[in-house]
């Protein structure tokens, strides 16, 4: 069968004439170079909204033209955790008062997983999965070269994801901290955070979830499944914009046990009091650093009061459908070629991308970008279509997949 439309199942236009967010992508730019058919890669860099626009202009012209310096007294000292706050509260299922907003993940995740390790005394053993997100894995390197403990490698399948089998025997009196995706960058594969959580817990260990790819597209519990320390980035589905800060979230029952290793004036007890030495803010402020990022901040904050009017579980339903979409028309015109779809079947283990697989794709999505159609590539083969809920069509969805087709087919 050629056509996408010839198939038992609705087609792209009937699904978006019934899909009840259809209306919210009128509240993002449509690209102006009018050559974009398809953005499928909301998964690295979201939209922008167009409330963005007037957001960053009213900020530089009233908030910091206006107020000035008086902008810190009046309102910036407590963006960071007013803003984290909303994200907790809004996507992490998380009271106020235990995330903060600042640095990237990199350096957020340094922060928790030294502060993590330092707290552990007598655990000196940490564990990541080896097809964790490479940042991850690199800081741990780096932190366990620093502190002389142990990597201990989770051997998951790297087409699915980490499960609680699979850190059967891993754990123990000596596990410091386990540090994983909640949704894997390449698979897509969506853990079961709650079963692990408490199994790591059980063995005395923290978890630590990056959320980087759950965030804004998956309902998270952090507070219910007894999250001890979580960081993500806002400019995937939180529609941040490029380098927008990350986030931290520490569980209010660790905040008083954990000291992060990079002490700078704006995670100080009294920051303007230019003290002799450090004494660390009380709660959340104490994971500050330095001068919190309040423009990169301002963006991100009209996405989360998005995601609250609509919903996480009609974000979540909406992901759930783009994503089945993709697979079945993947199933149709794409395996036929030979292409391996290498993302969770069942859609409760899937987040909000879909990775397929090729030797030929690195090819294949350079000719997708020159043609307006837009997935990632993630070495060796892996071509991803990443469908962010609020702004992907299914429309999108059809002519990117049929695309890939077309490219491939061109080149066999
Ligand atoms: C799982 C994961 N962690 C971390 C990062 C990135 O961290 P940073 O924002 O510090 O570049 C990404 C994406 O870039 C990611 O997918
Ligand atoms: N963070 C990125 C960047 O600075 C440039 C380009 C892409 C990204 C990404 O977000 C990559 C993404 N986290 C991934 O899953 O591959």
């Amino acid at each position: 069968m050629n056509s996408v439309q010839q198939m038992q199942r609705p087609t792209s236009a009937e699904l978006d004439a019934a899909d009840p967010l259809a209306g919210q992508r009128e509240a993002f730019y449509a690209p102006s170079d009018g050559q974009l058919t398809a953005y499928l890669d909301g998964n690295s860099l979201g939209r922008p909204l167009k409330a963005t626009s007037a957001k960053l202009a009213s900020f530089v012209e009233d908030a910091w033209g206006s107020r000035l310096i008086r902008g810190w007294d009046e309102q910036w000292m407590d963006e960071p955790t007013a803003v984290g706050d909303r994200i907790g509260v809004v996507t992490l299922g998380a009271a106020a008062g235990q995330v903060t907003v600042g640095d990237s993940t990199s350096v957020m995740l340094y922060k928790l997983i030294r502060a993590a390790v330092d707290a552990q005394a007598g655990r000196d053993e940490i564990v990541v999965d080896r097809d964790n997100f490479p940042t991850d894995r690199f800081i741990i390197e780096g932190i366990a070269a620093e502190k002389g403990a142990t990597i201990k490698w989770v051997a998951s399948n790297p087409a699915s994801g980490v499960r609680t089998t699979d850190l059967e025997g891993l754990l123990s009196e000596r596990t410091a901290v386990v540090v994983l995706s909640h949704v894997a960058y390449r698979s897509g594969f969506l853990a079961d955070a709650a079963a692990i959580t408490a199994m790591v817990k059980e063995a005395g260990a923290l978890m630590l979830w990056d959320l980087c790819h759950s965030v804004g597209s998956v309902p998270l519990e952090l507070d219910a499944w007894g999250v001890d320390l979580a960081v993500g980035c806002t400019y995937k589905y939180l529609n941040g914009g490029p380098g927008s800060p990350a986030f931290a979230y520490v569980n209010a029952s660790q905040q008083d046990r954990l000291q992060q290793p990079i002490w700078g004036w704006m995670g100080a007890d009294n920051p303007f009091g230019m003290t002799e030495s450090y004494a660390p803010a009380r709660g959340i402020r104490s994971f500050i650093t330095g001068t919190p990022p309040v423009l990169a901040m301002q963006p991100l904050k009209d996405m989360v009061e998005l995601i609250a009017s609509v919903g996480m579980e009609a974000v979540r339903e909406k992901s759930i459908k783009l994503t089945e979409y993709a697979v079945a028309l993947a199933e149709d015109i794409l395996v036929p070629l030979g292409v391996e779809i290498v993302s969770p079947r069942n859609t409760a283990e899937r987040g909000s991308h879909i990775t397929v697989d090729h030797p030929l794709f690195g090819e294949v999505t350079r000719t997708l970008w020159e043609r307006g159609v837009i997935p990632d590539f993630r070495p060796p083969h892996g071509l991803r279509i990443g469908l962010s809920p609020l702004s992907t069509s299914y429309a999108e969805v059809e002519l990117g997949v049929t695309a890939i087709r077309d490219a491939l087919t061109e080149l066999l």
